[in-house]
């Protein structure tokens, strides 16, 4: 325990952009003390240097990680790193009883086989990796409480999932007829210089990228297909917009009764949802924007039904950095704490 009683957490790799939104929360949080910090190129500097309207509420220093000292001062931690590096200080974390939540893809997988072959990196931590639940509250929130290791899902399967988990639990759809399109702003990028993020780059235009190929496929694929209760494919396609936070993923797919309105469909999304405060489903006819959730922890999901196609079209909208990352993972703590899903986590968004 640290200081009031408060439970003692640290957040690698709190310079990025996942991070700060930790740092942001967790300072607020009614049952966190956040003591450690730790980083790369940042090691050294206090955080305050590098966020400056932070630092009459932040005076920690970024240090350079080390397990032992992790350890030592936490029960649990945050890994917001990029992916491939958490896989390589995990295990020493988990040998120690630490409660980690990694909020890169390594803990995301059953089959480490596909990690692999999507992510390029051979993975030696095979029985740690197997420990790890899936960190969607929505879905796993008993199995999330009862985990040591939580593998955060991705900003993109999280909206995805949302969205689609009504319809594959309750064998609404014809599951290969599932398509996603997904638009995402650019801090999903992360907090790096890359080309195509530059304002002069990504302002005024809207394109898709990693068409057929993108990394966040066979996670959708994974939860889908046990969903579904058998292996399934889902073509998922997302773009880069030019706003900052946000993604709204569209999906579609093919009902098997085409009797279905979307009054019934809005019926069940809010009984399927009914425990989960953080997901809202609009009322008929609305459908939700991405500026609505800036800044909150919330998915918000809208439903129609087009009977000429006989096509279900649902849409979720969520704060990439926040339901699709920091809050999530946040969220996810709460429950293996044992504490309300709710705490610390904002329930207000930015707009208007
Ligand atoms: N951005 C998003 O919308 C989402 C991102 N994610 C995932 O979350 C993770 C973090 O993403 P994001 O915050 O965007 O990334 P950023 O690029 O903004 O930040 C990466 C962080 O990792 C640290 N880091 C890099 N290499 C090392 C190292 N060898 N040792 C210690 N620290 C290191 C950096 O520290 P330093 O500056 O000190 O070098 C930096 O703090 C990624 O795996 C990402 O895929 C998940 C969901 C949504
Ligand atoms: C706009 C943008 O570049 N988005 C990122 C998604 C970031 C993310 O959530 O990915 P992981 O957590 O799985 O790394 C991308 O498409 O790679």
């Amino acid at each position: 325990m640290g200081k009031n009683g408060r439970v003692p957490v640290g957040i690698v790799g709190a310079s990025g952009y996942g991070g700060v939104q930790l740092v942001r929360l967790l300072m607020d949080h009614p049952e966190v003390e956040l003591v450690y910090l730790g980083g790369e190129s940042s090691a050294g500097k206090p955080f305050a240097d590098l966020y400056p309207h932070l630092a009459h509420a932040v005076n920690l220093p970024i240090e350079a990680v080390d397990s032992e000292i992790i350890a030592q001062r936490c029960e649990a931690v945050f890994l917001s790193l990029p992916n491939g590096l958490a896989c390589q200080i995990t295990p020493k974390l988990i040998e120690k009883g630490i409660k980690v939540l990694d909020l890169s893809a390594d803990y995301r997988f059953t089959n480490l086989a596909t990690y692999t072959t999507w992510y390029g990196t051979e993975r030696s931590d095979q029985k740690v990796a197997a420990s790890a639940v899936y960190g969607l509250p929505e879905l796993y929130r008993d199995r999330i409480a009862e985990a040591q290791l939580v593998g955060c899902p991705g900003c993109y399967p999280t909206a995805s999932l949302l969205a689609l988990s009504p319809l594959l639990k309750q064998g609404l759809i014809m599951p290969e007829t599932a398509i996603i399109d997904a638009k995402s702003g650019t801090s999903g990028g992360g907090r790096q210089a890359k080309i195509n993020m530059l304002l002069a780059e990504a302002d005024n235009s809207l394109a898709a990228y990693g068409v057929a190929r993108h990394r966040h496929t066979p996670e959708i694929e994974q939860i889908c297909s046990e969903l579904a209760g058998h292996e399934l494919t889902v073509q998922f396609t997302p773009h880069l917009i030019p706003m900052v936070r946000g993604i709204l993923a569209t999906v579609y797919a093919t009902l098997r009764d085409p009797g279905l309105v979307r009054d019934d469909m809005v019926t069940i999304y809010n009984a399927f949802y009914r425990n989960a405060p953080w997901v809202k489903v609009c009322e008929s006819g609305v459908y939700p924007q991405t500026k609505w959730a800036s800044g909150s922890n919330l998915c918000y999901i809208g439903i129609e039904v087009d009977p000429r196609t006989r096509r279900v079209i649902v849409m979720s909208a969520i704060d990439n950095l926040i339901k699709g990352q920091a809050g999530q993972a946040i969220q996810c703590l709460n429950i293996m704490m044992g504490w309300d899903e709710t705490l610390g986590l904002p329930k207000l968004g930015f707009y208007p």
